[in-house]
């Protein structure tokens, strides 16, 4: 008998919307929301195994075959793989990939070489590249934002979602790279070998999310 289908969702930020998601999907999920320590819940009918992970570990194990479903941002998407299916836009976690930089400096004026500081050095190599501007990029691994007030950067590509870090930093959005959201990926191997499983889970999740849960 096939093993039971599992789900990678990213834990932290999109955990307790995606929660929600599952449960408005008719999934039971009293046993995830008092996981405890636990990495691995199933669903309270046993339907899904879901397995806590961090963002960049999610889009491993759905490459990998490991898991056949994942929940995970859009910006980790773009960063860290390809090798999937993405089904569905889950509709949680929005916010934005941006160009930010200190309030009133000007980052596109000038010839002097420019630095950037980044969590995502392939978005912003990306975004750079196809302005075909020569930037230099510095992975930073979190609170990014210090890079240009500890003046190692001109600017950052990061998230934002309310702007209050760049406001209570000194720093203003210079340009929109990408939208993020939350999205729902498949194993290619599985979408194919256990089709009619995945295809209720995602249709669920997407009726839910249609009805606005
Ligand atoms: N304001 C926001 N800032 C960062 N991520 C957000 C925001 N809003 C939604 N997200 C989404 O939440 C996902 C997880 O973010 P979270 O901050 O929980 O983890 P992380 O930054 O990858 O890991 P960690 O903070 O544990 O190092 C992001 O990949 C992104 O898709
Ligand atoms: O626009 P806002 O609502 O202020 O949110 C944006 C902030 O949230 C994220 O950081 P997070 O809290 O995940 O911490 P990190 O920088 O350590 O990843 C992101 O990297 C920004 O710093």
């Amino acid at each position: 008998m096939n093993r039971t289908i599992r789900m990678a969702l990213t834990k932290g930020r999109i955990e307790k919307g995606a929660v929600a998601l599952l449960e408005a999907a008719g999934y039971g999920c009293a046993g995830l929301r008092d996981k405890g320590r636990r990495l691995i819940v199933p669903t309270d009918g046993g339907e899904i195994d879901v397995v806590f992970a961090k963002a960049a570990d999610v889009i491993t194990y759905v490459e990998t075959g490991a898991c056949d479903i994942g929940i995970v941002g859009k910006d980790t998407i773009l960063e860290n793989g390809s090798s999937f299916y993405e089904m569905a836009d889950l509709g949680i976690g929005r916010c934005r990939m941006v160009l930010a930089a200190p309030k009133g400096s000007d980052f596109f004026s000038g010839y002097a070489a420019r630095r950037v500081a980044s969590k995502y050095p392939k978005i912003a190599a990306d975004y750079f590249s196809r302005k075909q501007l020569d930037v230099g990029i510095i992975k930073i691994e979190g609170s990014v934002e210090l890079g240009p007030v500890l003046g190692l950067t001109d600017a950052i590509v990061d998230l934002v979602e309310t702007g209050k870090t760049l406001a209570e930093n000194g720093l203003e959005v210079v340009e929109t790279v990408c939208e993020v959201s939350t999205r729902l990926i498949v194993n290619i191997a599985s979408l194919k070998l256990r089709k009619t499983e995945i295809e209720e889970i995602v249709g669920r999740l997407n009726a839910a999310k249609e009805a606005g849960a």
